[in-house]
C-alpha cells in the first residue's frame, strides 16, 4: 500500500526494514496496570474510531484454548503472572496483523516489558504512533480485577500481587521509554467508563482525525 491518502498527514507510515510487511499500518499500544480498564476501553475506540483490537492477553489465551504445543506453558506463565517469552507474543500478534485488513491497530496489554517491545521493533519493525496509558491507583486494579468473575486463572488473590509487582518493575520502564520519546497519552482511568472513554476520545480525536 502506498503512502497516500488513507492517512492524515501526520501518521506518515515509516518504512523501519526491508522486513516490514505492515509499511502502512498504524499501531497504538495501551498500557495501563492489570484492570485498569484497557480492554474495556479497546472495545469502544474499535466502535468510534474503526481500529482493530489486539489483545495480547486474548491472544495467548486463545493459543492456550486451541490446544497449541506452546499452550501448557503460556498458561503456567499466566497462572503466576510472568510475561510470556516475547517471540511467541510477537509472532501471534504479526499474524493478527497479516490476516487483518484493516490496517489501524490498537495493541492492548503490550509491550509488558522491554523484551516485548524490542522484539516487536525487531519482527515487526513498526514504531506506535502514540501509546494510551491508563493511569490507576493499585488498590483500586486489585478490587476490579478480583470483582472481574470471568473465570480467569489469574484473578486471584495468589496472582494479583505478582502481576502488579511485574507492572511496577518491568511495564512502568517501557511506559517511561516512550514517555522519553513524547509519545505517552496519559489517561486518569480512576473515573467511570464513560468518563474515562471522554478522555480516550479527545486523544484520538486530536490524533488519528
Ligand atoms: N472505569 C471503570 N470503572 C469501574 N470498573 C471498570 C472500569 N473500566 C473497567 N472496569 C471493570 O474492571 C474490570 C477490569 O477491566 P478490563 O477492561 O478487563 O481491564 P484490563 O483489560 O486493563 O485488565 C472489568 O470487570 C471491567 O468491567
Ligand atoms: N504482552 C503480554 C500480555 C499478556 N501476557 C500474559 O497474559 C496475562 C494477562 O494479561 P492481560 O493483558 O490479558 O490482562 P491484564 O493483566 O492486563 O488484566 C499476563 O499477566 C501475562 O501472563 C504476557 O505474557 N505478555
Amino acid at each position: 500500500m502506498s503512502a497516500s491518502t488513507d492517512y492524515p498527514s501526520f501518521l506518515t507510515p515509516k518504512v523501519a526494514n526491508e522486513n516490514q510487511s505492515h509499511d502502512a499500518a498504524i499501531v497504538v499500544f495501551v498500557l495501563g496496570g492489570p484492570g485498569s480498564g484497557k480492554g474495556t476501553q479497546c472495545q469502544k475506540i474499535v466502535e468510534h474510531f474503526g481500529f482493530t483490537h489486539l489483545g495480547a492477553g486474548d491472544l495467548l489465551q486463545a493459543e492456550i484454548d486451541s490446544g497449541s504445543e506452546n499452550g501448557a506453558m503460556i498458561e503456567n506463565f499466566k497462572k503466576e503472572g510472568k510475561i510470556v517469552p516475547s517471540e511467541i507474543t510477537v509472532r501471534l500478534l504479526q499474524q493478527a496483523m497479516q490476516q487483518s485488513e484493516n490496517k489501524k491497530f490498537i495493541i492492548d496489554g503490550f509491550p509488558r516489558n522491554e523484551e516485548n517491545r524490542a522484539a516487536f521493533e525487531n519482527i515487526v519493525g513498526i514504531e506506535p504512533e502514540f501509546v494510551l496509558f491508563f493511569e490507576c491507583p493499585e488498590e483500586v486494579l486489585t478490587k476490579r480485577i478480583l470483582n472481574r468473575n470471568q473465570g480467569r486463572v489469574d484473578d486471584n488473590v495468589h496472582t494479583i500481587p505478582k502481576r502488579l509487582k511485574v507492572y511496577f518493575e518491568q511495564t512502568l520502564p517501557v511506559i517511561d521509554h516512550y514517555s522519553s520519546k513524547g509519545k505517552v497519552q496519559k489517561v486518569d482511568a480512576h473515573r467511570s467508563v464513560d468518563e474515562v472513554f471522554e478522555g480516550v476520545k479527545s486523544i484520538f480525536c486530536r490524533l488519528t482525525k
